[in-house]
């Protein structure tokens, strides 16, 4: 699902590298977990799936595409099967929990019976029925969260990227939000997941992969957060 052939980004000339000639494969339907101290790399290696970034060298294919031949026309088709959800939840403030779902279907222009009846579902399917009309400063940290999460998932994406989800959120409420990222790999969802959760992973055991200064430093089924080479 996700193939990452000997891949170096620089972002800088002089600059070491971000990453550097990673080589790694996510199959469909893997659940893994990407660690490693601040500035190793896992963000770059996010924004290198959506092609936010492109790798100084190497070859990276996601969902079959070849993301170095890939027109840049065909990128928002990559996207649509790319869900993302981050830290900060990033919702649109003035919209309620049903428009800011909803809003990820209109934009990619599905229609309006698909939005009424797919949205209920999503919302449903997260924990959030009944919220439908809420605003985000309405709800928890948590509740936020799991919106952000439906928004990543109505559009049912064959890969779903998370950059430090429970980052904001208690050790309670992120077993809840893990519990909801598990239920969607069940799905079929590929999910990659970077986190310095070190509880969630040890608890999740999933395969771990650990970037230091850009480099593919441990890669381990089952695994935990810390090291044990
Ligand atoms: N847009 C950019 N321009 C220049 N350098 C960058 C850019 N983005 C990241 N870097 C550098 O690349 C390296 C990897 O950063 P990256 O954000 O991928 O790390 P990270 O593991 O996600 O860190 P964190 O856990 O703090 O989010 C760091 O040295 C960072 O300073």
């Amino acid at each position: 699902m996700i193939r990452f052939e000997d891949v170096t980004k620089v972002y800088a000339r002089g600059a070491r590298p971000a990453l550097d000639r990673v080589d790694l494969e996510v199959e469909r339907g893997e659940f893994v977990f990407l660690v490693g101290a601040s500035g190793s790399g896992k963000s770059t290696f996010l924004r290198l799936v959506l092609r936010e970034e492109r790798p100084t060298a190497g070859r990276i294919f996601v969902a079959g595409r070849d993301l170095s031949t890939l027109s840049t026309w065909k990128v928002p088709h990559l996207r649509r099967q790319i869900g993302t959800v981050f830290q900060d939840f990033r919702l649109l403030p003035t919209k309620t929990v049903f428009e800011n779902v909803a809003f990820a279907l209109q934009v990619i222009g599905k229609p309006r019976h698909h939005i009424l009846t797919t949205v209920p579902d999503t919302l449903e399917l997260v924990g959030l029925g009944g919220k439908e009309k809420r605003l985000p400063h309405e709800l928890s940290g948590g509740e936020q969260q799991r919106v952000a999460i439906a928004r990543a998932f109505v559009n049912r994406p064959s890969i779903l990227l998370a950059d430090e989800p429970t980052g904001n959120l208690d050790p309670t409420t992120s077993v809840g939000i893990m519990r909801l990222l598990d239920r969607i790999n069940r799905t079929g969802t590929t999910v990659v997941m970077a986190t310095h959760d070190d509880e969630i992973v040890d608890q999740m055991r999933k395969r771990v992969i650990e970037l230091d200064s850009g480099q593919l430093v441990r890669d381990q089924s089952r695994g935990v957060y810390g090291s044990d080479r």
